[in-house]
């Protein structure tokens, strides 16, 4: 069986390339970054180690990889080839891959299965971005393929660009929507498929990444390096905690989840933060800061949902303040979201950056939030 995986970063090496491997897949990478490429394919094998109470180290093999800009005939055909296709290239980045996917379904055997595509991304409705791209113009290639939305969540820091061996937290959590395979789900048994994918990614998103993001900023506006550091703050450690109350309620309240469970999950996902054999930095954790203040991310969705039921948003709307203050060097989005700042309005800012229009119950403390920053 063939998986061909695009973007052979921190969580394509270290959480999909692993868990196909496991799955018994041969990986091939797709990535722009030829140096990696290289990398990859003078070695036979990597090591993906798990830090952690419950880490292990596990060996790595059957992987090739493809410079997609330096020999684009070759992604194509690995995907006409392939079982499985994954992206983990950024959502942003969903949009140069696609053209590679559609070549490679219209290239596919008329006999052929149909080939299994998923994004593995922190968005909500990730593959069905991909598939808005895949299909634009080629409408026809949409039969050849069976496009699953899913929700991934292992931290993964940056590593050392001298080999192709990853650090990792030793929790992951890979769930799948079941429904469009009808039954016929490939087998991976490191991930989970469930009937509804919407509690899971929101669950996720919204505890995990509203609470690590809102770390970051916190901890880069006090001048802090890394998320550890910044957890020893007894003021920021509270500014999270009261962020994830806030989406605690909406998430038990809309999905109907155990408070008393979502309560343990909330409290995990800080200790996982704090692991400190985890290096991971408030940059990191901060990085692309616009897409990170959108409408559908991590602070907004949440605060805009809860500002409509009437409910408190403060500790969301404090965490979106911090998060203006972000200016990391080497971060395009970190110097368009200061230059933002300095042309726009509050108001058009607002309604700009996050999709917040006036009249939403949101509307006016997200505009103060940036008068006032
Ligand atoms: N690192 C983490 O802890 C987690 C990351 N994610 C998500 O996974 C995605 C990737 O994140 P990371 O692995 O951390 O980023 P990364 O920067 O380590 O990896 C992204 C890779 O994509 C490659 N890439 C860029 N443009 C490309 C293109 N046109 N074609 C093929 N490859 C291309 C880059 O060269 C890089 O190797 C993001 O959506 C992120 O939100 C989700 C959960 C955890
Ligand atoms: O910041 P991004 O690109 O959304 O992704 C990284 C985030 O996802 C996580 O892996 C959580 O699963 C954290 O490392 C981090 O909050």
């Amino acid at each position: 069986m063939r998986a061909v995986h695009f973007g052979a970063g921190n969580i394509g090496r270290g959480f999909v390339g692993v868990i196909l491997h496991r799955a018994g897949y041969h990986v091939t990478f797709v990535d722009v970054n030829a140096e990696l490429i290289d990398a990859i394919n003078a070695h036979d094998s990597y090591v993906v180690h798990e830090v952690g109470d419950h880490g292990d180290d596990i060996t790595v093999t059957g992987f090739d990889a493809i410079n997609s800009q330096a020999d684009p005939e070759a992604a194509v055909r690995a995907v006409a080839e392939a079982d499985i296709v994954t992206c983990a290239v950024g959502p942003n980045v969903m949009k140069f891959i696609a053209p590679v996917i559609r070549k490679g379904l219209e290239a596919r055997a008329p006999e052929a299965a149909r080939l299994t595509v998923m994004a593995v991304e922190n968005a909500i409705g990730a593959t069905d971005q991909l598939r808005e791209h895949v299909v634009e113009g080629a409408p026809g290639v949409a039969d050849r393929a069976v496009f699953a939305n899913t929700a991934v969540d292992r931290i993964v820091p940056g590593q050392d660009p001298s080999g192709i061996d990853v650090t990792v937290e030793d929790f992951f959590e890979w769930a799948i929507d079941r429904t469009p395979f009808a039954g016929d789900e490939p087998r991976i048994p490191d991930a989970h498929y469930v009937d509804d994918l919407q509690p899971y990614i929101e669950r996720k998103l919204f505890t995990v990444n509203t609470g690590h993001a809102t770390t970051a900023y916190f901890g880069y506006r006090a001048g802090i390096e890394t998320i550890a550091e910044a957890l020893e703050r007894p003021e920021i450690l509270a500014a999270v905690e009261a962020a994830l109350q806030e989406t605690s309620k909406l998430i038990v309240d809309r999905f109907g989840f155990d408070p008393d469970e979502h309560a343990q999950y909330a409290a995990r996902a800080i200790q996982r933060f704090r692991n400190p054999a985890l290096p991971d930095t408030c940059v990191r954790i901060g990085r692309q800061p616009l897409r990170k203040l959108g409408r559908e991310d991590r602070f907004v969705r949440p605060a805009a949902e809860l500002a409509e039921r009437g409910a408190e948003t403060d500790a969301l709307v404090a965490a979106y303040g911090a998060a203006l203050a972000f200016d990391a060097s080497d971060d395009e989005q970190a110097a368009e979201l200061q230059q933002l700042l300095r042309d726009l309005s509050p108001a058009e800012f607002v309604t700009q950056v996050s999709g917040i229009e006036q009249g939403h119950p949101l509307f006016d403390t997200l505009t103060a939030a940036v008068a006032t920053r």
